[in-house]
């Protein structure tokens, strides 16, 4: 599916498409365009967390630690996956908790956008706000996770490369590009791209 501005006003969703991948991976920034493009709603689930906390996400894992961020992810995903249908980007860490999963599967289509460890790490290596990387060896920290999680990620509904190079706008097309193929794929399952006007 091209990204041409017809598009932008003849397709919306059925369900919400959930990002899901580590950091870097283009979840919050490539989401945004994507909701534009699509003109449905944006959230961000650690927005939404520190919205509702009053802090920032590092502060919270400051000050009470990642389990109590944890169980504000869970809450807050059930609560947006029960809105309107429209984009979600997760945390990095969102998609592994079971319970997460368990929801997105029964309510949206999972997409991990999947970059390698170099991609990922020039995107995130200046970004103070990952708690999870401000220790010594962060490259060394975020390969691990890379590397622990990618099985995980792998069980999301489907999976969109990304690598350096590619612009935010060439995502959004390859994950409409995804979707729609994956309806295609799926005759059983209700189109998540619907025609707007159509029944
Ligand atoms: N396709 C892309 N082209 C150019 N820059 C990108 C692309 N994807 C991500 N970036 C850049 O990489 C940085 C990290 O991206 P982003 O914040 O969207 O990642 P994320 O998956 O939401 O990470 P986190 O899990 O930490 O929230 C941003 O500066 C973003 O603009
Ligand atoms: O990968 C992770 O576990 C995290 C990623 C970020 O989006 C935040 O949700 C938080 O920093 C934890
Ligand atoms: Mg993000």
């Amino acid at each position: 599916m091209a990204a041409d501005p017809e598009q932008k006003i003849t397709v919306t969703l059925t369900r919400p498409l959930v990002l899901v991948g580590l950091m870097g991976a283009g979840k919050t920034s490539v989401g945004k365009r994507l909701a534009a493009f699509l003109d449905v709603p944006f959230h961000d689930s650690d927005h939404e967390i520190e919205a509702a906390a009053g802090l920032e996400v590092r502060e919270i894992f400051e000050r009470f630690g990642e389990p109590y961020f944890r169980e504000g992810e869970v809450r807050v995903i059930r609560r947006l996956l029960g809105g309107p249908a429209g984009v979600l980007a997760t945390g990095g860490g969102a998609f592994i908790q079971p319970a997460i999963r368990e929801d997105i599967a029964q309510t949206g289509l999972s997409i991990w956008l999947n970059g390698d460890l170099e991609t990922l790490w020039q995107r995130v290596r200046d970004k103070p706000t990952r708690p999870l990387l401000q220790q010594k060896d962060p490259r060394g920290v975020l390969g691990r996770l890379l590397e622990a999680r990618a099985p995980v990620y792998a069980l999301a509904d489907i999976t969109v490369p990304t690598e350096l190079g590619v612009t935010h706008e060439q995502m959004v097309r390859r994950i409409l590009e995804a979707v729609r193929a994956h309806d295609i794929a799926h005759p059983e399952r209700d189109p998540v791209l619907k025609r707007k006007g159509s029944a």
